[in-house]
């Protein structure tokens, strides 16, 4: 079953339309017999850092042409709990094939970063690698828990993205047990870093006991405290590969 993408406003609504015109279903490589747990990961003490390997994105245009798996490399040592894989190719240049070389450099459990609209993608995701998808409320809506469902029958840990209130509400009425939090509105590309912390403590006065992700804009230490106590991790991706030492840059951000 297909979201309606059709009312999806802003630069989110045309990447993922566009998304959505391309899958066709193909034979897959066969998966790896086991990836580490996503999940567990995140869930070792104090904030953990999922670092994002992303090239260019709409908002930043190109970020850096560093290579994926020299970058996932940098971000192992710097001490990164799991790595996001930018899988889309037109606004943010990435590719599956970037996922599968990154799962085949490093021991960290991947997310794979996409646009999921099919759930072909889910198991493309767990053909090439991935311990987790990112599934984002904005676009499945009333879907997000059929395609919770899948992720799961697949073996696939589920981040599921929110921005608004009420995008929260069905996230945790769809069974989320990682919500991710995102700084940025996706329709116009703004970043508010309120968002996370005031959406964040909802999530938490709501009951909500799973795991809560910080995602986006963050560059700097001191920006991180309003997360502890609350965040299990945080989602970081150009500020990192901006630098012209990711390890080192990583360190300084929560070592
Ligand atoms: O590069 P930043 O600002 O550190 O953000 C990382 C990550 O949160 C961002 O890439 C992201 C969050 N949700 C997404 C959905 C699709 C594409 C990208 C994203």
């Amino acid at each position: 079953m297909r979201p309606h993408l059709s009312r999806v406003p802003g630069v989110l609504g045309e990447i993922a339309r566009r998304r959505a015109e391309e899958v066709v279903p193909y034979p897959l490589p066969p998966a790896p017999k086991t990836v580490p747990s996503f999940r567990e990961a995140l869930l070792q003490p104090g904030l953990s850092v999922i670092a994002e390997v992303k090239k260019s994105s709409p908002s930043e245009g190109a970020i850096r042409a560093l290579d994926p798996v020299a970058a996932s490399l940098a971000y192992q040592r710097g001490g990164a709990r799991a790595i996001s894989v930018l899988t889309e190719p037109h606004y943010f240049g990435g590719s599956l094939e970037d996922l599968l070389r990154v799962r085949q450099a490093v021991d960290l459990p991947l997310l794979r970063k996409d646009f999921v609209v099919d759930p072909f993608m889910l198991k493309e995701a767990r053909a090439y690698g991935a311990s987790a998808v990112l599934l984002i409320v904005a676009l499945l809506g009333e879907l997000t828990g059929v395609y919770l469902e899948e992720a799961r029958r697949l073996g696939l840990d589920a981040l599921v993205e929110v921005h608004t209130e009420r995008e929260l509400e069905l996230a945790l009425e769809a069974g989320a047990e990682m919500v991710g939090i995102n700084n940025r509105n996706l329709t116009t590309l703004q970043i508010d870093l309120t968002t996370a912390p005031r959406l964040g403590r909802l999530a938490r006065e709501a009951g909500f006991g799973g795991v809560l992700v910080a995602e986006s804009g963050y560059s700097r230490r001191e920006e991180l405290r309003p997360l502890e106590g609350l965040f299990d991790a945080v989602l970081i991706g150009t500020s990192l590969m901006k630098s012209p030492d990711l390890e080192e840059a990583l360190r300084a951000l929560v070592g």
